[in-house]
């Protein structure tokens, strides 16, 4: 396949090198704010960019007719906007908060235990996530996702990173130098805990699951997640 990467950061590099092992073909890179690069012979769009630019970068291929995945976090108030966009050109999307096999296991994991202390109110639960100091988005989007599914299986009916209220999900998010990325849930009684805990090694279960994603959708339409590529949940 020919691949665009849009955003050619920490993320971007390191899907380079897995397309290319794959036989993937990198055609064009855009790393700043320009309007001005065209759309020549691509199977495929992979963003990886910042909050401030997925938007622009979705919407410009969409209306290009080139598929188009996304890894960007942070810019998801504008989610619904895109598969209106997506519907009316028939193209081709997919959006994860997170890419990597292990983590999609794991918020299969997530919602199963969710389910389960349904009915356990002495049960509390948080979500802890640690990343690198650079990144600039606070919680997590894989973070937000766990949480939201923990919502959407329990009487819990919203997330926050200050000392959460009842029927609140507190998300402690921590900057560490150098950490990809860590996500653990807890569920504290007063006499014991239950944790559940992911942690990325490096940024390649990220890339791969990207690159995967982006052979699965290149001759597809529609809107997708990482659930229908995967075929699990
Ligand atoms: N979904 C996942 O699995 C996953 C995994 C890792 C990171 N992420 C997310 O991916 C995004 C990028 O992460 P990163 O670690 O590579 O960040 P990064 O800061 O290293 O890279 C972002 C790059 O985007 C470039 N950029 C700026 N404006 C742009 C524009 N208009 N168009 C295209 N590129 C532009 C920047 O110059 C930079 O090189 C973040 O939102 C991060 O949270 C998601
Ligand atoms: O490095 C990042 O930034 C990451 N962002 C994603 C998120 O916000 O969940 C995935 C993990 C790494």
């Amino acid at each position: 396949m020919n691949i665009a990467l849009l955003g050619y950061g920490k993320m971007g590099k390191a899907i380079e090198n897995i397309a290319i092992k794959r036989g993937h073909h990198i055609v064009l890179k855009v790393s700043r704010d320009t309007s001005d690069y065209v759309f020549d012979n691509i199977d495929v769009a992979i963003d990886f960019s910042l909050p401030s630019s997925a938007f622009e970068n979705i919407s410009n291929c969409i209306r290009n007719k080139i598929p188009v995945i996304s890894g960007t976090t942070g810019w998801l108030e504008k989610y619904d906007d895109i598969v209106s966009l997506c519907k009316t050109h028939n193209g081709t999307f997919l959006y994860a908060s997170n890419f990597s096999l292990g983590v999609n296991i794991f918020f299969e994991v997530n919602k199963t235990l969710a389910k389960l202390m349904t009915g356990l109110p002495q049960y509390k639960v948080s979500i802890e996530e640690i990343h690198h100091i650079q990144k600039l988005d606070a919680p997590s989007g894989t973070a937000i996702s766990l949480a939201n599914e923990i919502i959407s299986q329990s009487d819990y009916k919203n997330w926050t990173l200050e000392p959460p209220k009842p029927k609140e999900i507190g998300i402690l998010a921590k900057r560490i130098e150098n950490v990809p990325g860590t996500h653990e849930i807890n569920y504290e009684s007063d006499v014991d805990c239950i944790s559940i805990k992911h942690t990325a090694h490096s940024r390649e279960g990220f890339a791969l699951g990207a690159v995967i994603a982006a052979e699965w959708i290149h001759d597809k339409t529609g809107v997708y997640t990482m659930k229908d590529v995967l075929n699990i949940g």
